[in-house]
């Protein structure tokens, strides 16, 4: 890069003081300071290089590496990314003790990565610490917004959304074309949540959903990118990248169709609801945030943050993990052929998979399950300790705690050598809504069509470096319509 002005000349001068003088403290600090610290008082790490710490024994998919690592140094080691440090934690007993023994302790997450940037920052129920405002709205997600009559109630949002996934698919045989099962099914998942949430219009031309769900990928994937940032410490701050601006335009973009929403939202209210309406989340938050007796006081930021924070969660994960689901079953066509035959048994020809079968599908619910055992689509659960708590490892040396048998897969955190939704309060509060998602969408998608690869015999099952530890390389393939073709339209009714 060419240096053109005085200004310039000037910035990377400063900049070059900065970084000298920030190695020297470095070095001052590790010399002189750490043989203060007792050498038991932390746990195992791998040896380290000034500055960047561990950055040079992680690749581009970082639970692999810490796996890798762990190997070496055990389930409990210390690991410093740049300036960013954490203690991580690979095995059955050790998460047992962080996520059970020692909950309350650990019951906070940290602000992390991109978080600074957010502009609901305060308001993030995904980040907030264990106090009454985490807790108000985690009563409330279990209570109401993401409870089971909460879900009952738009169980036919997800069957249209499910008819319009093999309508879709069905578009892709029809015109000769490769199906991108990764973005129909992140389509399923947003538009599922978007009219769950705030009854977004996914059609015509004004296509709210499609704008939801564009703005969520682009923070996702910035928000990935600003947190790689972290690692640089002070140095953050220039943002070489531009990604932290990007983040903040796109952030702006979603209050403002969120807000558009919401004053329809409240427009609405104000007319009252009819006796049998169905209230979608924006209602029921807005109810609370006018209802002056209220546990606590919501704000209209509040509301939107938690919005973003359950499309953020929810929206990736869940389609990630039927992606993995599909590409494990295309490379196993025993497999695949099995689900088929429970499928047929228990549904026949005539009608379409539907959530209300899956308690008589166990080989489709153990499919599931699978797939998030060998691919959970949140591979890091990320945690701070809230008080200094003596960390032991060697209690964990002589770990018996692995007993056959214990391998079922138990999704409400309780079986600490599977955690695809974490464990305790803490726990995902989404899980049941991305269970009947997946389970129905899949049972679908192998009840209609055969599928033929795309480039090759088999789907290439590498794990990317993206959020949800999604697919290195995007499902593409081609359906081929498995029930009779005159069966379709009453299939789809
Ligand atoms: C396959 C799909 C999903 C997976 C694998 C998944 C996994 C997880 C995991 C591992 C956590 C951290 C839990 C912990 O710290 O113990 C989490 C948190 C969370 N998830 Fe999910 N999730 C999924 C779908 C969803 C959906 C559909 C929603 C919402 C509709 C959702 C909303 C959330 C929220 C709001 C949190 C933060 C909870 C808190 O901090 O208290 N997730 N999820």
């Amino acid at each position: 890069m060419a240096i053109t002005t005085a200004g310039d000349l000037l910035f990377y001068l400063v900049f070059l003081i900065w970084f000298i003088t920030a190695l020297l403290i470095h070095s001052f600090i590790k010399t002189y300071l750490k043989p203060a610290l007792s050498p038991t008082s932390t746990p195992p790490s791998p040896p380290a290089l000034p500055l960047i710490g561990h950055l040079h024994l992680v690749g581009k998919v970082l639970p692999k590496s810490f796996q890798t690592l762990a190997r070496r140094y055990g389930p409990l080691m210390q690991i410093r990314l740049g300036a960013s440090a954490c203690v991580v934690v690979s095995n059955a007993d050790v998460a047992k003790e962080i996520f059970k023994t020692q909950e309350l302790n650990f019951s906070s997450r940290p602000e992390f990565g991109s978080s600074e940037y957010f502009i609901y920052r305060g308001s993030r129920f995904v980040l907030a610490q264990y106090g009454d405002y985490w807790r108000f709205m985690k009563k409330l997600c279990m209570t109401r917004l993401l409870a089971v009559p909460q879900l009952d109630m738009f169980i036919d949002v997800r069957e249209q959304e499910k008819i319009k996934l093999v309508e879709s698919v069905m578009k892709c045989y029809r015109e000769g074309k490769p199906c991108h099962l990764s973005s129909e099914l992140t389509t399923l998942t947003n538009n599922t949540i978007c009219r769950m949430a705030m009854s977004t219009r996914c059609s015509g031309s004004h296509n709210e959903a499609k704008e939801i769900e564009g703005l969520v990928r682009t923070c996702l994937e910035l928000a990935g990118k600003v947190s790689v940032g972290d690692v640089l410490g002070p140095f953050k701050i220039f943002d070489f990248s531009g990604s932290r601006r990007k983040l903040v335009s796109a952030l702006h973009k979603f209050d403002r169709i969120v807000e558009r929403i919401l004053k329809e939202h409240e427009e609405e209210a104000i007319r009252g609801f009819d006796a049998d309406q169905r209230k979608d989340l924006m209602d029921i938050l807005l109810e609370i945030y006018r209802d002056s007796n209220a546990e606590l006081k919501l704000t209209k930021k509040d509301i939107k943050s938690f919005l973003l924070d359950v499309f953020m969660a929810g929206t990736d994960t869940s389609s990630a993990a039927m992606q993995w689901a599909m590409g494990e079953l295309l490379n196993r066509p025993e497999a695949f052929n099995k689900l088929r035959e429970e499928i047929n048994a228990v549904v026949g020809p005539n009608r379409l998979v539907k959530e209300s079968d899956v308690q008589n599908l166990p080989y489709l619910r153990a499919v599931i399950r699978e797939t998030l055992r060998l691919h959970p689509s949140a591979p890091l659960i990320i945690r701070e300790c809230a008080e200094d708590c003596m960390f032991v490892p060697e209690r964990f040396l002589e770990s018996s705690g692995e007993k056959i048998g214990e391998h079922q897969m138990e999704f409400k955190g309780q079986n600490f050598r599977y955690l695809p939704f974490g464990s305790g309060r803490r726990g995902c509060p989404g899980a049941s809504l991305a269970m009947l998602v997946m389970h129905a969408a899949v049972g679908a998608l192998v009840q209609c069509f055969d599928w033929k690869v795309k480039d090759g015999e088999k789907v290439d099952l590498s794990t990317g470096s993206g959020f949800a530890a999604e697919m290195a390389t995007p499902l593409v393939c081609y359906p081929i319509p498995h029930l009779k073709l005159f069966l379709w339209p009453q299939i789809l009714t």
